[in-house]
């Protein structure tokens, strides 16, 4: 049976990102979780005791555990993407801790992108702040499946249902604008974890799961774009690079879709046809292949294949395309996009270069205005572009396919990553 082992495969990691402004709780909750699950080794506990101890702090500070730059330490502040893992039986974890600053969009860009669910903080006291929305922007503008908004320090409200009630209405109505996905909201202590592994005795009101319950059974497997195959190949095993003479295959991860021997591909951009005859992984072969598998495939006819070429269906391809419209998020802090720039794209397995044809215009991301007569985008600011490319890109809108959608700009001189960019259209 096929289904299961998709399921089992698939359902035991949940990436996700959390959100909220300074001193919201991220840290104190991320710490609770790796407390109250047991993820941490008796030394960093001692560690943290002791720091907390020596700050004079009237409880374990387990923000402190998540805080894995020094100089964050220092600064009491998160300032990059921290990535912590934990498990239970249940369900593996990859959390992606992204700071809170107004300054710092491209970190939480690049925690969310391949988030299965995003957590937002917000303080029960202060209620939404423009953080929380524009947060919630991102998470919608990444196509993150899941959102859980969080009701923190509720011990400092007294557990008043109609604070939780009220920050739980605005939110749900101001995500709606969003076509938001999937939403849950939590009153929460993260300091005093409750409703954090087992619903509290505080809130008798809130009929809804605890955190941990929450992430440990939001069903994902379904998140997975399974109808449309995509496969980028990474790499081409030829003959002479194995000592098995007459193998040939094509290696690469799964973007979308579901491969099986027998199957009948089509490549990209030749348009060759062929069949799958194996499905080989770094444990044997397999009878089907779905994302996020990486395999070699092996095919019936010899076909001139490289690097960047996408496997698909006849009947279900990517456009080809080099006129590509793109949600962009400018990362690079030296110098702005501007029209009329060269850059390098990378999209998939694919590199090109491309110029800025156009900028439609400056998002703001709080508001939602349009700015059309914007001719730059600085550091972490959003926008619509028009852009071309020097070789056709073998793209579907992000909306789509979050693999084959998005594509990352790179500066040529410093060939440091300038742009993420999500497609929104393909012509
Ligand atoms: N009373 C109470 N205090 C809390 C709670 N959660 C966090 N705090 C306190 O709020 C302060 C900020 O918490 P952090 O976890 O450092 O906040 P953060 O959002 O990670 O902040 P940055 O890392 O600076 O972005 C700390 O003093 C925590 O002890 C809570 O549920 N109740």
């Amino acid at each position: 049976m096929s289904v299961p082992v998709l399921e089992t495969r698939t359902m035991d990691l949940l990436r996700f990102a959390t959100a909220g402004s300074v001193d919201d709780g991220k840290s104190t909750l991320i710490g609770r979780l790796l407390y109250d699950t047991k993820s941490l080794f008796t030394d960093q506990l001692e560690a943290v005791e002791a720091v907390s101890a020596a700050r004079g702090d009237e409880y374990t500070n387990l923000a402190l555990l998540t805080d894995g730059l020094r100089a964050e330490r220092e600064q009491g502040i998160t300032i990059d993407v921290a990535y912590r893992y934990f498990a239970t039986p249940r369900r593996k974890f990859i959390i992606a801790d992204t700071p809170g600053h107004i300054q710092y969009t491209r970190n939480m860009v690049t925690g969310a992108s391949t988030a299965d669910l995003a957590l937002i903080l917000v303080d029960a006291r202060k209620g939404l702040v423009e953080q929380s929305r524009r947060h919630a922007f991102l998470c919608s503008l990444l196509r993150v499946p899941h959102l859980v908004l969080c009701v923190n320090k509720m011990d400092l409200v007294d557990w008043s249902q109609q604070v939780y009630e009220r920050i739980a209405d605005e939110f749900t109505s101001f995500a709606a604008k969003l076509e938001a996905p999937d939403l849950t909201v939590i009153p929460i202590s993260a300091l005093h974890g409750d409703n954090i592994v087992t619903r509290s005795e505080h809130s008798p009101w809130y009929e809804g799961p605890s955190l941990l319950h929450h992430l440990e059974h939001v069903h994902i497997a379904s998140d997975r774009n399974l109808v449309d195959v995509r496969f980028p190949v990474q790499y081409v095993i030829r003959p002479q690079s194995t000592t098995i003479t007459d193998y040939r295959g094509y290696a690469g991860q799964v973007a979308s879709g579901v491969l099986k021997p027998g199957d009948e591909i089509m490549v990209l951009p030749s348009g060759f046809t062929s069949r799958i005859t194996s499905i080989d992984t770094a444990d044997g072969p397999v009878t089907e292949a779905y994302p996020p598998m990486s395999v070699t495939i092996r095919l019936q006819d010899e076909i001139d294949i490289s690097r960047g070429d996408l496997i698909c269906r006849p009947h279900n391809a990517p456009t080809t395309t080099q006129d590509i419209d793109a949600m962009i998020c400018w990362m690079d802090e030296t110098r702005p996009l501007t029209v009329g720039g060269k850059y390098t794209v990378k999209h998939t397995t694919r590199t090109a270069r491309a110029i800025i044809r156009s900028l439609q215009y400056r998002l703001d991301v709080n508001t939602l205005h349009r700015d059309e007569t914007a001719t730059q985008l600085g550091l972490n600011e959003i926008g619509r572009i028009r852009l071309r490319t020097t070789i056709p890109l073998l793209a579907d809108p992000y909306r789509r396919n979050r693999t084959t959608g998005g594509l990352i700009l790179i500066d040529e001189t410093t060939n440091r990553t300038a742009a993420a960019a999500m497609i929104t259209e393909t012509t």
